[in-house]
């Protein structure tokens, strides 16, 4: 899978920092991965140059970097922490927030970060929020499952492909040393099932379907909206 050119960077933009917003002073947050959370990742750091003081958990290689860069101060999941809020960004989100995640090979250590906080946020542009989810779903697995995890995402309907690097030739290697097969399943009618599917592969470390969306941050007809999960 290709990540496509960056052609709605101010709404990822006001997504992310409008994010940021519910940050409140004391907070463990859990920090996204991506071109959209990065936004909140910098506003963020904005707010402790000014005096709030907070604790990230990062996502990622690339979320601690920017983390660093922002001067936020970081803890890791290693001293269990209590997360009040996580914010991410998402490939593809749908109105019944469920979404899809592991476009940057992310969503393995997203999904635990996620999954550790009380409240989970998503920040997306225009262009990802949708009425059924159809994105690929990133699977990442361990590199000696990649042929039998292929096959079985066959047998599941879906069309495999594990993702290949732009930098290096083979495969995309995830920051926990594992490959990312893209399954495209076209349309999903039922991803909590296709979830479980994908979760029982041996040699699956994790998908990128998550159901745990609290909040959706998006931007809509050119103004910032927010979904809470009923
Ligand atoms: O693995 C990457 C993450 O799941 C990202 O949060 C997701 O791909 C969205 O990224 P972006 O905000 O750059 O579109």
């Amino acid at each position: 899978m290709v990540r496509t050119p960056d052609s709605n960077a101010g709404e990822k933009r006001a997504a992310g920092e409008a994010a940021a917003g519910m940050v409140r002073d004391g907070m463990v947050l859990g920090l996204g991965t991506g071109s959209t959370v990065a936004w909140t990742i910098k506003k963020i750091g904005e707010m402790v140059e000014e005096g709030m003081e907070v604790l990230g958990v990062p996502t990622s290689y690339q979320a601690q970097e920017l983390a660093i860069a922002a001067g936020i101060p970081l803890t890791s999941l290693d001293q269990d922490p209590v997360l009040d809020l996580a914010i991410d960004g998402a490939d593809e989100i749908a109105k019944d927030l469920t979404a899809i995640k592991g476009g940057g090979a992310a969503h393995a250590r997203e999904k635990v970060v996620a999954a550790s906080a009380r409240w989970f946020v998503i920040v997306a542009d225009s262009s990802k929020y949708v009425d059924s989810l159809s994105h690929p779903v990133p699977v990442e697995v361990l590199p000696i499952a990649g042929r039998l995890a292929s096959r079985r995402i066959e047998e599941l309907g879906g069309s495999p492909q594990i993702r290949q690097a732009k930098m290096k030739d083979g495969p995309v290697i995830t920051d926990n040393g594992n490959f990312v097969i893209d399954a495209d399943f076209g349309r999903i009618e039922d991803p909590g099932g296709l979830a479980a599917r994908l979760s029982e592969i041996p040699g699956v470390v994790e998908h990128g379907i998550f159901e745990n969306v609290n909040e959706l941050v998006v931007v809509i007809d050119g103004a910032v909206k927010t979904f809470r999960r009923e």
